[in-house]
């Protein structure tokens, strides 16, 4: 049996009378490239806060490799880039990394951690003269200054510019490759589809998907329709008339259609007597079938 390296166990925590996170349970294992989505407040960083041993929960059990999570992060475990992580002034980059990798047990060279964080041409740059996207560079670093079994990233490439972000994620493919679990929270969609194997979307501290992207995709049920007419009039009630519709844009003679079946949309629109051409189903994106997702869920319980 594969071992487990993150273990929620029913966990909850609320600030008052928010509840952040509503019993979760969830569990994380080797290699695996997980990618946490949620609207805004959705319990996110509180998630990630209590993996850290950062807050304890008012209910439940966190565990990472069946042991406390403080316990964890003092073994060198885990590493860790957190949003709010401030970086020390008055130090220069490598002598931050060498801080970071001393504290480590199983600390690697410091000449590596820079060149694997692609920061070699910073290190001898005062930390306070970094721009937001070398400081990120840099947290990622301090994440990766020894060998951990689970890596944990919050939103950690925004202020990254497009070939950095590509960077960064070729390198924590590589740490998920050499078996260490990669959990991350983003709001970046079209990152968590090409990225993880693994989507979890969190609302109101509650899990609603788990699954790969795929799969979230297709549990949001709706599919896109797309053709043209030009042999036909574009009737738009008519239109409006098929069957599970849930979107109508017609734009010139295209016509683009989501359907919460889209066999029975497509069968019903030639039984009308059209003729469309250059016809396409698809899946929604993972951004539109995140919001679809979330959406139905703030209808059922607003
Ligand atoms: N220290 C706190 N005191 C009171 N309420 C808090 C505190 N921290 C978070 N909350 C509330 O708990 C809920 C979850 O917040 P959290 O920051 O975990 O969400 P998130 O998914 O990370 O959000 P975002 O995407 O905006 O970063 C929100 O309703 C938030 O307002």
């Amino acid at each position: 049996m594969t071992a487990t390296v993150v273990d929620f166990d029913q966990v909850s925590k609320n600030y008052g009378s928010v509840r952040a996170v509503d019993g979760l349970t969830l569990a994380l294992h080797p290699g695996e490239t997980v990618a946490l989505l949620g609207p805004n407040g959705a319990g996110k960083s509180t998630t990630l806060d209590l993996l850290l041993g950062l807050k304890r929960p008012d209910g439940g059990k966190v565990a990472i490799l069946g042991t406390d999570p403080r316990e964890a992060i003092v073994a060198g475990r885990v590493g860790a880039m957190l949003q709010s992580g401030g970086l020390m002034d008055e130090v220069t980059v490598a002598e931050l990394v060498r801080l970071a990798r001393d504290l480590h047990p199983r600390p690697y060279a410091v000449t590596d951690v820079l060149a694997r964080a692609g920061i070699s041409q910073l290190a001898d740059r005062k930390v306070d003269k970094l721009s937001g996207g070398q400081a990120q560079r840099v947290r990622f670093a301090l994440a990766t200054a020894g060998d951990s079994d689970l890596i944990v990233l919050d939103e950690p490439t925004t202020g990254m510019d497009v070939s950095t972000r590509q960077a960064f994620w070729a390198t924590m493919r590589e740490q998920a490759d050499q078996g260490r679990t990669v959990l991350f929270a983003t709001h970046y969609l079209e990152e968590a589809d090409a990225i993880a194997d693994r989507v979890l979307v969190l609302h109101r501290g509650r899990l609603l998907a788990d699954g790969t992207a795929a799969e979230i995709k297709a549990k949001a049920g709706v599919r896109r329709i797309s053709f043209d007419l030009y042999d036909d009039r574009i009737d738009e009630p008519t239109l409006r008339g098929l069957p599970s519709l849930s979107g109508l844009h017609i734009s010139g003679r295209t016509v683009r259609i989501q359907s919460s079946d889209a066999d029975a949309t497509v069968h019903a629109l030639y039984g009308l007597g059209l003729h469309p051409r250059n016809l396409e189903v698809a899946g929604l994106g993972l951004e539109q079938a995140f919001v679809a997702i979330t959406e139905a869920e703030e209808a059922r319980t607003p």
